[in-house]
């Protein structure tokens, strides 16, 4: 509103909504008093715009027109705005084939131009003003539909969303709760704008004679009247011609002028750094001690892809986590760890396919016991913890109902008992002030400290696993090795919660390498090498994990040499060959491995779990720093 054009766009529109309220109570028998000593006058002292076929004031007629125009923009628009929210957020609430037919019936109407709509309703619904109405409402509906599905896409794959599927909300309350409010300010800036062309387009049918009807005038009829007398007086036609521009532009303007500021608002970069969501819990589900937490055996995650041809980026994960264990998930990026994660969690949507030979939660199948069951179990019992820090929180809800959501959903505990627990986990995870901070917006929250929400919301029931992926990427050291202890604590139930598994997902081998007792090393959508950290450094067989070791630098590190690196890149999902993917960039490699890929296999000793999957393994005695790491070099060489 600083800048010249949103000022006078907002002084225009505020004219405009005077008037409106004010010229039919100011003017309005001078409008309709009929004078015939002075029919069809120009601009006179008394008329200043002249007079209308019955000797009726043109500039009392404009003004006092102004209410029954904008009301009619207005409604319009309400229903326009109404209808196509419901219909672009139907799909998403719809069983699949019928949220199809809506989307397609929505991409069917946005192809033909809104006035041609506006003409077809107004034949349906008849001459007159409330058909006029309708007829713009609903030839408005399409676009809108558009907007809001489009709109609800891109909240819907975020983090914050995904932690309340989790934490088994349902899709209707997703929607209400999560995604319209979230979407609601770009809603409400495209309606100002598309109010100013509901004016335009009720002055078009009006000026027709199809939209509203004598004895009511609106900026649309007073134009068509006034042309019939263009040669005599043509401010009567050029009066309400002008008020139906200027308000048309101080509607457009306006909502240009809110869109340009909440676009600024949306791209500038957050003051506040790192973080993350969860989703969460409630009374775990009993497991034996030595039935696994997860159970994941041959796991594949397909997509279609850019040709019609499937892309596997998970192809074949096995492994289990045991009650308690912590586990953690390495490899570069693409590896296919966080789909592994979502997968587990359920959280693939379609056209993403989710297949494998058993995948166990808590003794559950997942892909086969009944939907509600399995919201109900990982609702309760899964915690997720994500990395990206502006996404996992709903920004439009304070941090306290957001936890307190979940034991509404899950505990059924009343909203008051939810939001003490709520703060009492908050303060569980060390946040100062809890019951202050419960009452904050996420915005309010640094990077660890709405980590450590996050990690609360998980704790509000008792989570028997938490996935943790990338918690820590975006936070610094210091923060980065609290948020590591508090997820220690709560693998240990230190923090009062009861012991729970951790599934720690990351980039960086050595965050793995402290935080977890086994690791997984992913490679191109497989597990390669499955090993207890302790030996890590001693005993890791696959030449890609020794790589992945190489290339941290130690105290000992001489610093005058470059830096060990894997030269090359893993191959896209829709790029990998036969044979073992990481043949390309490993100097053991032989006709075999570019052949056949390797399952993995066991080579710990008897009763220990050390799975290697490659043609390969090296022997623990030959690695070092320099030798044995088994990658080519930048030039190709062994
Ligand atoms: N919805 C999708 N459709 C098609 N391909 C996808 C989809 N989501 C992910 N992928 C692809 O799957 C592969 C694995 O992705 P994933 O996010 O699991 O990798 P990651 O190991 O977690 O990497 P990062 O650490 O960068 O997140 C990537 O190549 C990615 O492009």
């Amino acid at each position: 509103m600083r800048t010249p054009v949103g000022a006078c766009s907002a002084a225009l529109l505020a004219l405009v909504i005077a008037l409106a309220l004010f010229a039919p109570a100011l003017w309005g028998d001078q409008a309709s008093a009929v004078d015939v000593d002075a029919i069809q006058q120009g601009p006179t002292a008394a008329h200043l715009l002249g007079t209308d076929s019955l000797g009726r004031d043109v500039l009392a007629r404009v003004l006092v027109a102004t209410r029954l125009s904008i009301e009619l923009a207005v409604t319009a628009t309400l229903i326009g705005v109404a209808t196509g929210t419901v219909l672009g957020s139907a799909p998403s609430v719809l069983p699949r084939w019928a949220g199809r037919i809506v989307t397609s019936a929505v991409n069917i109407a946005v192809a033909f131009p809104g006035l041609l709509l506006a003409l077809f309703f107004a034949m349906i619904f008849g001459v007159g003003t409330k058909g006029a109405v309708l007829a713009i409402g609903l030839a408005m509906a399409p676009a809108f539909a558009r907007l809001t599905q489009t709109l609800s896409a891109a909240v819907a794959g975020r983090d914050f969303v995904a932690a309340a599927r989790v934490a088994g909300v349902g899709r209707v309350r997703l929607l209400v709760r999560h995604v319209l409010p979230n979407i609601g300010e770009p809603l409400v800036v495209n309606a100002t704008i598309s109010a100013g062309m509901a004016l335009l387009a009720f002055a078009g049918l009006s000026f027709l004679g199809i939209g509203v009807q004598a004895p009511a005038y609106d900026w649309g009829r007073l134009l068509g009247e006034g042309l019939n007398q263009i040669y005599v007086n043509p401010t009567a036609a050029l009066a309400p011609g002008v008020a139906v521009v200027v308000a048309g532009l101080a509607f457009n303007l306006f909502g240009e002028t809110v869109a340009g500021v909440v676009g600024a608002r949306a791209s500038r970069p957050s003051p506040l750094k790192g973080s993350a969501p969860a989703a969460a819990a409630a009374p775990a589900a009993c497991v034996g001690d030595d039935r696994p937490v997860l159970l994941v055996d041959d796991l594949h995650i397909a997509f279609p892809g850019p040709a019609g041809q499937p892309v596997t980026p998970v192809r074949g994960v096995s492994f289990t986590v045991g009650a308690g264990e912590s586990v953690g998930v390495v490899g570069e990026s693409g590896s296919g760890k966080s789909l592994t994660a979502l997968g587990v969690s359920r959280l693939i949507e379609a056209p993403g396919t989710v297949t494998a030979a058993r995948l166990e939660f808590l003794g559950t199948p997942l892909l086969r016991a009944p939907e509600p069951e399995v919201r109900g179990l990982l609702g309760t019992s899964l915690a997720l913890v994500f990395q990206d820090p502006m996404t996992s929180f709903n920004p439009t809800q304070r941090i306290g109902r957001q936890l307190a959501e979940v034991s509404e959903q899950h505990q059924g505990l009343s909203r008051g008992r939810a939001l003490d627990r709520a703060v009492e986990r908050l303060r569980e995870v060390r946040v100062p002030a809890a019951e202050r901070r419960a009452r904050q917006y996420p915005h309010e929250f640094s990077g660890g400290m709405r980590q450590r929400a996050m990690i609360a919301m998980g704790l509000m029931g008792e989570p028997r696993l938490v996935i943790a992926d990338e918690p820590t990427t975006a936070l610094d050291v210091t923060v980065q090795r609290q948020v590591l202890r508090l997820l220690a604590q709560v693998r240990e139930g230190g923090d009062g919660s009861g012991q729970a598994a951790l599934l720690l997902i990351s980039h960086d081998i050595t965050v793995v390498a402290q935080s977890c007792r086994r690791v997984l090393v992913m490679y191109a959508g497989r597990i390669v090498e499955d090993l207890p950290t302790a030996d890590l450094h001693t005993a890791a067989r696959h030449p890609y994990t020794r790589a992945l070791l190489a290339a941290v630098p130690a105290l000992d590190t001489d610093r005058d040499a470059p830096l060990a690196v894997i030269p090359g890149r893993p191959p896209e999902p829709g790029q990998v060959t036969a044979g073992c993917a990481f043949a390309s960039r490993c100097s053991f490699a032989d006709e075999r491995c570019g052949a056949d890929e390797p399952d993995p296999v066991n080579v710990g000793a008897v009763g220990a779990m050390h799975r290697v999957a490659c043609w390969h393994p090296q022997d623990s005695e030959s690695r070092s720093r320099t030798s044995g790491v088994g990658i080519k070099t930048a030039g190709g060489g062994a």
